[in-house]
């Protein structure tokens, strides 16, 4: 078994991306039967120990069964006016299959850039984290109503990896109505060759990849770079058919189905360099030698009870360089309290940052994987 499909067997955290072709069985409504075999499969991975996450296109393609249409609204209004129509029925036929298993879901909506500012990022990733610990499973779907561009593209590959960044999942499936990623678009060209595994940032991979269907979706394109970005956190992703029978526990055994795309580096560099890499510092919080050395010999968070100085301007999510009393820099890392609150709650210990702001976001001032050591 290659290296990839190794971690896949192994116990993790998968978010599993659901495309609209294959749930609505190409656009004729939901197929109840289909997701009731996707949630029994959910259900033995989660038994086995892998956390899901589930990312569900499909809202526009039943709204617009509900509402009679035969095409696609190219007006932006009336796709968003069917996707807040469908994603009703999306929602209950989740629920209604988790149910028979006694497992709650939960209806998260989000943006791309709920994932992409920092403040809401970690707002997201500390909900999607709660209910994972909850053993609640998160059915996400782009938030239609307040968006224009990815619904007119037809986009959750993006949302999926973003949500694979934000929960750090170990793999991004994304189940599609083709067997995997072939070498030509198989729609127009019978004799196209499926790829069974190579690096997410191939050029080749991207090249061969074209757009979808009459659905108005985003095709093979917008999966080979979600890849890419799940790569940035260190996931693996792959593209495979959703109607291949027991498709997730297969791959979840370590069969070589559909196309797995690889990430170059390993999930703590990858991790470590997306936090460092686009970002400029906003602020320093200087911490005292026992938190220096809780950070840099324990691998701890930061709580605020070390810090012994904030400066700078800075908001909830945004990045701050962590120094010792001589000023040499530790670490960096996204923060959990803007600068005020940082400033009312240093020195003090966790149990009292209740009182002092009257309310708790986070235990730590950084969490430790949201830190990157000088
Ligand atoms: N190289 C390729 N390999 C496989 N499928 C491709 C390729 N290029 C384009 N496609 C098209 O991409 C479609 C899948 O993408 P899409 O319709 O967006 O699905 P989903 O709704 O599951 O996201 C396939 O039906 C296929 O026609
Ligand atoms: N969020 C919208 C559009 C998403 C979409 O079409 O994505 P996909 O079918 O996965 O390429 C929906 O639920 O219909």
């Amino acid at each position: 078994m290659s290296s990839g499909r190794n971690r896949l067997a192994k116990k993790g955290r998968w978010v599993v991306k659901i495309g609209s072709a294959l749930l609505t069985d190409d656009g004729k409504g939901l197929d109840q039967k289909a997701i009731a075999l996707w949630v029994d499969q959910l259900v033995r991975l989660r038994a086995e120990g892998t956390e899901i996450v589930l990312v569900s296109s499909g809202a526009v393609a039943e709204g617009m069964t509900r509402l009679g249409w035969k095409d696609r609204p190219s007006e932006v209004y009336r796709l968003q006016a069917a996707a807040a129509v469908g994603q009703m029925g999306l929602v209950q036929a989740w629920e209604a299959q988790f149910m028979r298993h006694g497992i709650h879901t939960a209806q998260v909506l989000l943006t791309h850039d709920d994932l992409s500012n920092r403040k809401r990022y970690l707002n997201a990733r500390s909900t999607l984290r709660t209910l994972i610990e909850l053993g609640v499973v998160a059915v996400i779907n782009e938030n239609d109503t307040v968006i224009t561009s990815e619904i007119r593209f037809g986009d959750n590959d993006t949302l999926g990896a973003l949500v694979a960044n934000a929960v750090e999942a170990d793999a991004l499936i994304l189940l599609t109505d083709q067997k995997g990623l072939f070498d030509a678009d198989p729609r127009h060209n019978p004799d196209a060759q499926m790829i069974s595994e190579a690096r997410a940032e191939e050029e080749r991979v991207l090249a061969v990849a074209g757009d979808g269907g009459k659905l108005g979706r985003g095709g093979m394109a917008t999966k080979v770079r979600a890849a890419r970005l799940a790569a940035r956190s260190g996931a693996v992703t792959v593209i495979a058919s959703g109607r291949e029978p027991e498709v997730l526990v297969r791959l979840k055994s370590g069969e070589a189905l559909g196309t797995l795309l690889t990430p170059d580096r390993g999930p703590v560099a990858a991790r470590k360099q997306w936090i460092a890499g686009h970002l400029q510092a906003r602020g320093t919080l200087v911490v005292d030698a026992g938190a220096v050395s809780a950070l840099t010999s324990s691998g701890r968070s930061l709580l605020p009870a070390g810090v012994v100085d904030v400066s700078g301007d800075f908001s909830r999510g945004e990045m701050v360089v962590v120094a010792d009393e001589t000023g040499a820099v530790i670490a960096r890392g996204l923060v959990n309290y803007g600068a005020d609150d940082a400033r009312r709650i240093a020195g003090k210990p966790t149990r009292d940052i209740e009182s002092i702001l009257g309310f708790v976001g986070e235990a730590e001032l950084i969490h430790r994987d949201n830190m990157v050591l000088a």
